[in-house]
């Protein structure tokens, strides 16, 4: 089967996947000011091939219309005729496909999650100890311990795509963007929802700990 062949039911459905999870994600907060993008792997994979299906750029992901979603191929370039553009930060989540054979890819701007960007900045890194919730990443061992990597919020989405390579860590599914947000991907959309929720209380923990403490 050519991509060209991708059954359009197949399209469709994770176009009513990705609208489920933005209803779901807006309903908390986390799209303000029309930030965040989501996507959804879609047919065949190699690291070299592979398509999803991912929001469109600027629109209000608190709002469902006909019109938010495409799809795109491993570069990010739309594959099916379509005015809209894809999300501006799309590269990202080409090279974290490309790197994990992930099959879906969420991104949100909270509060919390830039918080505790900023606090852990210079380390680089937000450890994480000793949380019940780490087992939502399939992480069972007693008092585990995982650390959240933290790139630069560079201006051009590129320079902050290629980053991405160094940062991944196959045990932690979720990269932060200091002061932007955070990335967490899954096998299945259900595992990136898991991830990204517990990443979100992670951070909340985090936050609250060090205020607590100083
Ligand atoms: C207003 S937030 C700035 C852009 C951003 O960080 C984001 O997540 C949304 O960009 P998109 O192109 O996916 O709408
Ligand atoms: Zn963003």
């Amino acid at each position: 089967m050519t991509r060209s062949d991708i059954p359009a039911e197949q399209i469709q459905s994770a176009y009513a996947e990705l609208a489920n999870i933005k209803g779901i994600l807006a309903d908390r907060g986390w799209f303000p000011a029309t930030s965040g993008n989501l996507s959804i792997r879609v047919g065949d994979y190699t690291p070299d091939q592979f398509q999803f299906a991912i929001t469109a750029s600027g629109k209000d992901k608190s709002v469902q219309t006909p019109e938010d979603y495409l799809l795109v191929d491993e570069n990010g370039v739309p594959l099916l005729p379509t005015k809209l553009k894809p999300s501006a930060e799309t590269l990202i989540h080409c090279e974290i496909y490309r790197l994990t054979g992930c099959g879906a890819v969420y991104h949100v701007h909270t509060v919390f999650n830039n918080l505790a960007s900023a606090i852990y900045e210079t380390a680089g890194a937000i450890p994480l100890k000793g949380i019940e919730i780490i087992k939502a990443f399939n992480i069972w061992e007693e008092n585990a311990e995982i650390h959240v990597p933290i790139l630069p919020n560079y201006a051009e989405i590129p320079k902050i795509a290629e980053l991405v390579e160094g940062a991944i860590n196959p045990q932690v599914p979720g990269i932060l963007l200091h002061n932007h947000g955070i990335y967490a991907w899954g096998a299945t959309p259900f595992d990136a929802k898991r991830h990204l929720e517990a990443f979100e209380f992670c951070f909340e923990y985090a936050v609250r700990m060090k205020s607590l403490i100083q």
